[in-house]
């Protein structure tokens, strides 16, 4: 079964954005703290999606100064689910930002393993956030056996989670061009065993002229 990790601080596909963080402003950026509007729904031969919107107001205006429109579009299917996140400059200035789908999964962390990162650029946010440590991913399957945080930039158009628990799932993407696995280990020891967080992600800055867009799909799905 597909299942997307939920748990009492935190879970699901929180939004990183404008920033994927550290930086200026609050870790992760503010989309994931503020409640979007419904723009849309439909159901498309039984598989419902919704599609939620967000666009700045006073509370994002007090940490990021640009007027812009996050389209964020979720269908379900029977062994999948698809996201659709559309950024456009509603401004009459440049902006830039980072961002990422925060997916947290169930698993059993001692099993899982991450397939797809091998000859990845890596910067290891282990034991700095501020300053990561640049490398390169040699593994074939990235393992979890203690704190994991990491980004990998230039990540492929799929990865394989193996989530412990006996699924395999494919995480695929277009325009996410990077990723980050992150499990806290001991220093959430009720819950790191449970879980696993492997985000889809856009570390290099993405730059929007006025009325530009940047889409970004997301599928994951048991196979
Ligand atoms: O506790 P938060 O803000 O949800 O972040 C959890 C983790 O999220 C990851 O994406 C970051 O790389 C980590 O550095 C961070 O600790």
């Amino acid at each position: 079964m597909l299942t997307i990790y939920l748990f009492e601080s935190s879970g699901g596909i929180p939004h990183c954005f404008p920033q994927f963080g550290p930086g200026p402003m609050q870790q992760h950026g503010f989309a994931r703290n503020v409640n979007w509007s419904i723009a849309d729904s439909e159901v498309t031969e039984g598989d419902p999606a919704v599609t939620l919107e967000l666009k700045d107001d006073s509370y994002s205006r007090s940490m990021w100064d640009f007027s812009f429109q996050a389209l964020y579009k979720v269908s379900l299917h029977s062994t999948s689910l698809s996201t659709t996140l559309k950024i456009t400059n509603m401004d009459d200035k440049p902006f830039s930002f980072n961002s990422a789908l925060h997916t947290y999964f169930r698993a059993s962390i001692a099993g899982v393993s991450v397939k797809g990162l091998k000859g990845c650029k890596t910067l290891n946010k282990d034991p700095d956030p501020k300053n990561p440590l640049e490398g390169k991913e040699e593994r074939e399957g990235v393992t979890f056996p203690g704190f994991v945080d990491c980004i990998y930039l230039g990540a492929p158009s799929q990865l394989i989670l193996d989530n412990g628990l006996g699924d395999k799932i494919a995480i695929s993407n277009s325009s996410w061009s990077d990723a980050v696995l992150w499990n806290p280990h001991q220093q959430m020891e009720a819950c790191y065993k449970d879980f696993v967080c492997v985000e889809n992600a856009k570390i290099e800055t993405v730059q929007l002229e006025p009325k530009q867009s940047w889409v970004a799909e997301q599928k994951i799905e048991l196979v």
